[in-house]
């Protein structure tokens, strides 16, 4: 049977700590063994000190014990620092594999969940850790030396013994039934909950609007909605846990109750004295204490192996192209289309349909359209982060889908069209472009850009903190940042999506210049309406649903459209004059 990923690095993880697995096993058989020495404490000081005035015995036995508590203690000390060790390399292993495969993960399907429901994944990892090395592990340690306790019950008192054989199974399948209820209740509320977390994640990223347009009143009730439905599943299944813990008691007390009124029939007809009575009582609550213990953490096994599944579904999902680079020198920059066509769903108009041609090498290409026809996705596409659902893309002649992702990214500069920085100084965030740029090209990337003035103006300079998500800077200083970043590599192809967004006017000429001057010996691809970047485009492509509605140079299509063409919902007349 396939143990899946999880199983498979939760093995290496056991086979890895195999030594200090043991190491706690020992601890737990000494602490166990310990364990006997109270009921056999009690057993003395009832049948020997009390009965013989034995203070010589009780002095002997006080000292035992204090030796015995301090040698528990340090032995219980010692478990648990083996536990957090056992956990820290789980939590490496899992949460590195974990976060790896997420990286890995095609765009498409880190946009088919909520941004919420891979972040409680890394819950999933502290759920497996914890029921590898945590409480419910030494209560796994713990279980098999109940059989201890119950041979010294069996040597004691063998009637009692029957008690707790008659009293044990029972325990077991109360146990069993906890984690099966519980297992489906926690479902439904990791489920309610995940909800919750979608709704404050969206809540937090648009605070903004959410102050300026005071919907606090408005998403009240939707939050109220979601936030009840995880109290009510987490009463639900706290309501089935509870009443499986206190029947649990119940019996634990039942056996206590049981074991003493036996116990009480034995003395009375002189086959058992008190001591050994209080003794089996100790050992039976000793036995009885663990098994009675996973009622309660039954779930969290079964929570566990929940945890574990969801993440060995996402651990074994397909991957990008993890190949090595291959040996190809660096591309010119002739982007050429087959027919490329890109659906969001299967029921969907296609967002691109067809599109064929070639672009560059070298120049400067915009790209127009309504809001909708299909300029982003099509960006996406020439980025390969997404894959066209028929067709192909080919960069100098070969299909970009053959390149792992980081060759790609040194050909192909992307800026989306939603920037996001991340925490962290101006410098690191336009660093993050490339693995090998110097302070030179960081500059040079920041003046193309036409951001080096604006940094050189701030006190801290480069070394400016620019907040979570880059929250300190104006949308246009974001926005330069995002573009200096795509062109601090110096890719071959740039693709800029909306650039000029939230530029002023003079930032826009400037940006216009860069791109013109760049454009030399680069192909440059610019989705935008505006006309400074119009002006000096060589190539327009006027997107429309999906197609191409008018090709050609720029004078050309701009006077096109300029002298009335229905532009955006002309035919297609020239396909390949992008070229
Ligand atoms: N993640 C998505 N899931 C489903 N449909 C999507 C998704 N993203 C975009 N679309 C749809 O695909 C089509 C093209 O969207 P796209 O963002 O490429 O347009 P655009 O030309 O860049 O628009 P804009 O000028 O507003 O940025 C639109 O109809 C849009 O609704």
């Amino acid at each position: 049977m396939n143990r899946g990923l999880v199983g498979q690095l939760i093995g290496n993880a056991i086979r890895h700590n195999k030594a200090r697995y043991f190491e706690a096993l020992f601890a737990s058989l000494f602490i166990n063994f310990l364990a006997l020495a109270v009921p056999v404490f009690m057993l003395q000081i009832y049948d020997r000190v009390v009965f013989h005035h034995g203070l010589t015995t009780l002095q002997g036995l006080v000292v035992g014990m204090v030796c015995v508590i301090v040698f528990d203690g340090v032995l219980r000390l010692g478990r648990a620092r083996l536990f957090q060790k056992i956990g820290l390399n789980i939590d490496i292993d899992v949460g590195r594999a974990l976060y790896d495969k997420i990286m890995k993960l095609p765009l498409r399907v880190l946009e088919g969940k909520p941004a919420s429901s891979w972040q409680i994944l890394f819950r999933d990892v502290d759920a497996v850790r914890g029921a590898l090395a945590g409480p419910t592990t030494a209560l796994v340690l713990d279980l098999p030396f109940a059989i201890l306790f119950f041979l010294a019950i069996l040597w004691l008192a063998p009637p009692l013994a029957g008690v707790i054989a008659v009293v044990l199974p029972v325990f077991v399948l109360l146990a069993w039934r906890s984690g099966a209820s519980v297992s489906t209740l926690s479902e439904a509320e990791r489920a309610e909950n995940a909800k919750r977390e979608a709704l404050i994640g969206e809540i937090i990223a648009g605070r903004a609007t959410v102050k300026a347009l005071g919907l606090g009143e408005k998403l009240r009730p939707e939050w109220e909605m979601r936030h009840r439905n995880t109290i009510l599943t987490s009463m639900d299944r706290g309501r089935s846990s509870d009443s499986h813990v206190t029947v649990g008691q119940m019996l634990s007390i039942g056996t206590t109750v049981a074991i003493t009124c036996v116990g009480a029939l034995l003395i009375l007809e002189q086959s058992l004295t008190i001591g050994a009575l209080i003794a089996s009582n100790m050992l039976a609550s000793r036995l009885v204490a663990p098994i009675a213990s996973l009622v309660g953490q039954w779930k969290s096994f079964q929570a566990a192996r929940e945890a574990a599944q969801r993440l060995n579904a996402v651990l074994e999902m397909e991957g990008e192209r993890d190949a090595v680079e291959l040996p190809f020198d660096r591309p010119l920059g002739k982007l050429q289309l087959e027919e490329i066509t890109f659906r969001y769903g299967k029921d969907l108009d296609p967002a691109v349909d067809k599109l064929d041609g070639v672009i560059g090498p070298n120049g400067l290409h915009c790209i127009i359209g309504r809001n909708g026809s299909g300029k982003s996705t099509f960006f996406k596409l020439l980025a390969g982060l997404y894959r066209p659902d028929a067709g192909r893309v080919l960069l100098d002649g070969a299909d970009i889908s053959q390149f792992p992702r980081r060759q790609l990214t040194r050909w192909i500069g992307y800026m989306p069209q939603e920037v996001v920085l991340f925490s962290g100084t101006i410098r690191e965030n336009i660093l993050m472009g490339s693995d090998t740029a110097t302070d030179e090209d960081l500059i040079g990337a920041a003046k193309l850009a036409g951001v080096h003035e604006l940094i050189a103006q701030m006190p801290m300079g480069y070394e400016t903190d620019v907040g979570e998500a880059g929250h300190r800077l104006s949308g246009g200083q974001r926005r330069r940042l995002a573009a200096a970043r795509a062109l601090i590599g110096d890719p071959p192809v740039l693709l800029l999506d909306e650039p000029s967004g939230d530029l002023d006017g003079e930032a826009e000429k400037v940006l216009a210049q860069a791109l013109r001057s760049l454009a030399k010996d680069h192909t440059i691809l610019v989705t935008t309406h505006s006309p400074a970047l119009l002006s000096v485009a060589d190539t327009i492509l006027v997107l429309d649903r999906g197609r191409v509605a008018m090709a050609g140079g720029a004078r050309e299509v701009l006077g096109r459209l300029g002298q009335g063409d229905s532009g955006p919902t002309a035919p297609r007349p020239t396909p390949k004059a992008a070229e």
